[in-house]
């Protein structure tokens, strides 16, 4: 048993046809997930986020299908002993033939394509791990309604903005819109507390639903007795902020220590919903 291990429509170590959408296009959707403990975490709400996304972008979504290839894939895992684990699912419209000569944006689809990757992980799930210190990118988010908030495979902005932070020395950084609005982080959204309510960007205008965000934002703060709040964000709201985190299907809820050289020393609302986040999303396997 190898990790990482790829299955193309349930074929292990498949081909994917050069004419795919997903890759001629970026025509499609992924959801990257954490397996621990042979289950996978919030596949619910991936799924439900997956759907989402087949209807903005019009592309069926082959449910059964994903489920055989999700089952297919904890066999594997449980087979290679493997414990914990990053697993992402990509769905494209698949192998789409236009009129003339096999490509071209218009083409129809045939099936939708169901890939799979597992990758063995040594990211720990419970315990800590060290607080982030992140950079503002220069880079800022283009608006784009029609597809904010689902995980869709262009994700151009965010390549760009991970190489200039790495220029720069940083694996994560803060992400604005061109208009200065506050939207998340490169790969996980972002939450601050300010005046003790908890605080995350509203993402009408792009960035990403995550799922432990919308997990923080209707179950884990009520039941934690915090008062949450999704709206438009600013620099200046950084700088009030008594605590700052970011949340990933990866990481979970995950502290922030410095944002541009700022220290945000408190960390007491983001360990009690980190804590209580990850107690919740083992109880609700
Ligand atoms: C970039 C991928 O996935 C994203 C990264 C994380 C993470 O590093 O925490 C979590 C989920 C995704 N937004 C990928 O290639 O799968």
């Amino acid at each position: 048993m190898v990790l990482p291990a790829h299955w193309v429509n349930m074929q292990l170590a498949g081909q994917i046809d050069p004419l795919d959408r997903g890759l001629v296009y970026g025509d499609g959707l992924f959801e990257t997930l954490r397996y621990e403990k042979d289950r996978y975490h919030l596949l619910q709400a991936h799924m439900e986020r997956l759907q989402h996304g087949c209807k903005v972008l019009e592309i069926p979504c082959p449910e059964s299908r994903i489920a055989d290839q999700f089952a297919a894939t904890a066999d594997y895992l449980a087979a290679a002993a493997c414990g914990s684990a990053t697993v992402r699912l990509l769905l494209t419209r698949g192998n789409a033939l236009d009129q003339t000569e096999g490509r071209g944006y218009g083409g129809e689809h045939e099936q939708p394509s169901v890939v799979m990757s597992a990758f063995a992980t040594s990211l720990p799930w419970r315990s800590e791990l060290p607080a982030l210190t992140l950079r503002t990118c220069e880079y800022q988010l283009p608006r784009h309604p029609r597809l904010a908030g689902i995980k869709h495979c262009n994700r151009l902005d965010q390549v760009l903005a991970a190489r200039e932070l790495r220029r720069h020395g940083f694996n994560e950084g803060l992400l604005y819109d061109l208009e200065g609005h506050l939207i998340s982080g490169v790969a996980a959204n972002v939450f601050l507390v300010l005046d003790g309510v908890l605080v995350t960007p509203e993402l009408s205008n792009c960035g990403i639903a995550g799922t432990v965000r919308d997990a923080l934002l209707s179950i884990v703060a009520p039941r934690c007795g915090l008062r949450v709040a999704e709206r438009s964000l600013g620099a200046a709201d950084i700088q009030r902020a008594s605590e700052i985190f970011l949340t990933s299907s990866l990481q979970g809820v995950r502290q922030v220590a410095i944002v541009d050289g700022v220290e945000f020393p408190e960390h007491s609302v983001t360990d009690q919903l980190r804590h209580s986040f990850c107690d919740w999303s083992e109880e609700a396997a």
